[in-house]
């Protein structure tokens, strides 16, 4: 791989980096700097999705039959490679979309790590002896590949998301076609050249690049296709559940959050200004288990807030790329203006603008949000219910740690929440209170660690999990067999 100006990326089929039959490209522009293109990825179409998923299904059979620890050896590989590479790619990843490059070099780190983790589990055993009544007989169970899988993910995680899917659905025996979002698909691209440098066989990864409403139902849809694992919003989600289930193909959903920390009256409140920073801010606020809503206890509001609006008049906003940047733009001008609505609507709809809510000085050339704090926010306020994925946090006062909890349950997503609490009987009700599939303790709502299972309840998550050991249920298929000589 070279540097990081411009440049074009093919799809990658069959081992092979190729154009689109389309002969059509769609530039990816840097949101930090409009105008600036960082380079050109393929406008793909039906029939390039054709030739991927072909591609995929002719090498099921060679690299199904390879043993679980050679597949691990394919992974290894290519975290080194993508450890080789981890400036180019985060540098990529900076220019597309957003992130500090600190955040980037970090998610690019962590996917190596998965890589690595995933190598391991090649080497792990996948099923059960059981004893059958049958005393001259034998029972086991065994788990096979889905076969030709698609991951289609979003823009947030560039990096972390594909290798999350890939990885565990390559070490367990399938071939996969890797659909990324547009906006970050030249970043997808240097790390898919990681897996052609790593010498994967011709077909097991395949990727396509173009409008997600062009070629992402042109996959999910694909009879050929076996799985689908995606990433993204609840209305995309849902669409392809709807095409999966059509045609009995699997899918695994993860999807929006509008996740809460209570901060309890006995909280630490230097710890709670902190992390609500940190997991509501980080990334822009672009992150699925960032914390959009603040649930504080009444007789600590105030010094709560205080601390809160001190902190966050101190971030540096700008180029990811600058080493002062704490919190870069919106990743696209489509999520700038989606931000800039709901702000709109907030203050619409009676909450009070304690901080923030426009543009940065100085910063027109970008699409930058400032921090934004609203105040005087009730549970049923737009900003209150739907997932805004940018720089805004609402503030909503509670009486008792009852009441918050039953704030923090009251939306239709429940993917990451958390508390700011000293007392053992908060955190045992919240733990079993909450409606989340993440429930952190004085930590921030962001944060997963890769060898834990990752995922939502209610409208998060179509209640599948993700990334630890957990990631095999959805990969393969249990088979019981039964042996009788
Ligand atoms: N729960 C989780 O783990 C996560 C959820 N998200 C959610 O995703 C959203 C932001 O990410 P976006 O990339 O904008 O989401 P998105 O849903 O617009 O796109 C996600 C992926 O789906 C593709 N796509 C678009 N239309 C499609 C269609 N009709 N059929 C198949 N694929 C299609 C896109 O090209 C992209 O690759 C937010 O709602 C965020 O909360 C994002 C990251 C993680
Ligand atoms: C798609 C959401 C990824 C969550 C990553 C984190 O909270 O560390």
């Amino acid at each position: 791989m070279s540097d990081t100006t411009a440049f074009t990326a093919l799809n990658y089929i069959g081992g092979q980096w190729q154009p689109a039959l389309t002969g059509k490209l769609d530039a990816s522009l840097n949101p930090a700097n409009k105008g600036e293109v960082v380079g050109y990825l393929q406008s793909s179409d039906q029939a390039d999705v054709d030739l991927a998923v072909q591609a995929a299904k002719n090498a099921r059979i060679v690299w199904r039959k390879l043993a679980g620890s050679a597949r691990g050896d394919f992974l290894y590989k290519a975290a080194n490679i993508v450890e080789q590479h981890i400036n180019e790619i985060a540098e990529t990843m900076t220019r597309e979309m957003g992130k500090t490059f600190a955040e980037a070099k970090g998610e690019t780190a962590r996917g190596v790590a998965i890589l690595r983790y995933y190598a391991g589990e090649g080497m792990r055993k996948v099923g059960d002896v059981i004893p059958s009544t049958d005393s001259e007989a034998m029972m086991f169970t065994t788990r096979v590949p889905l076969g030709v899988v698609a991951v289609v993910t979003p823009w947030n995680f560039p990096v972390a998301i594909p290798i999350w899917k890939m990885a565990p659905a390559l070490v367990y025996g399938n071939t996969v076609v890797l659909k990324p979002a547009s906006e970050t698909a030249l970043t997808a691209a240097k790390v898919i050249q990681c897996f052609h440098e790593a010498g994967f066989p011709s077909g097991v990864v395949n990727m396509v690049t173009g409008k997600g409403s062009i070629i992402g139902p042109a996959l999910t849809e694909h009879p050929e296709v076996n799985g689908i694992t995606f990433t993204g919003s609840n209305t995309v989600g849902k669409g392809i559940a709807v095409g999966a289930i059509a045609r009995g193909a699997k899918y695994q959903l993860e999807m929006g959050g509008k996740n809460p920390v209570i901060v309890a009256a006995d909280a630490d409140l230097d710890l709670a200004v902190e992390a609500t920073i940190s997991g509501g801010l980080r990334s822009t606020g672009q992150k699925c288990t960032a914390t959009s809503r603040v649930i504080v206890q009444n007789e600590i509001y105030e010094p709560f807030v205080t601390k809160l609006l001190e902190r966050v008049k101190q971030l540096q906003m700008g180029d990811g790329m600058s080493p002062q940047t704490w919190m870069g733009p919106c990743a696209s001008e489509n999520q700038y203006n989606n931000v800039l609505s709901y702000i709109r609507q907030g203050v619409e709809e009676g909450a009070i603008l304690l901080y923030g809510g426009g543009k940065p000085k100085g910063l027109d050339n970008g699409y930058y949000v400032e921090p934004t704090i609203f105040a005087q926010v009730t549970s049923k306020m737009t900003i209150a219910q739907e997932e805004i994925f940018g720089p805004v946090l609402a503030l909503i006062k509670v009486e008792s740690l009852e009441e918050a909890i039953e704030a923090a349950n009251d939306v239709e997503f429940g993917l990451s929440a958390s508390i700011f609490t000293q007392n053992i009987g908060h955190m045992l009700s919240f733990i079993s209170e909450m409606d989340a599939g993440l429930v952190r303790i004085n930590a921030e709502s962001a944060g997963v660690e890769l060898q834990a299972p990752f995922g939502g309840m209610k409208q998060s998550s179509s209640h599948s999990r993700e990334q630890g050991q957990a990631a095999i249920e959805f990969y393969t298929s249990i088979k019981t067999v039964f042996v009788k000589a």
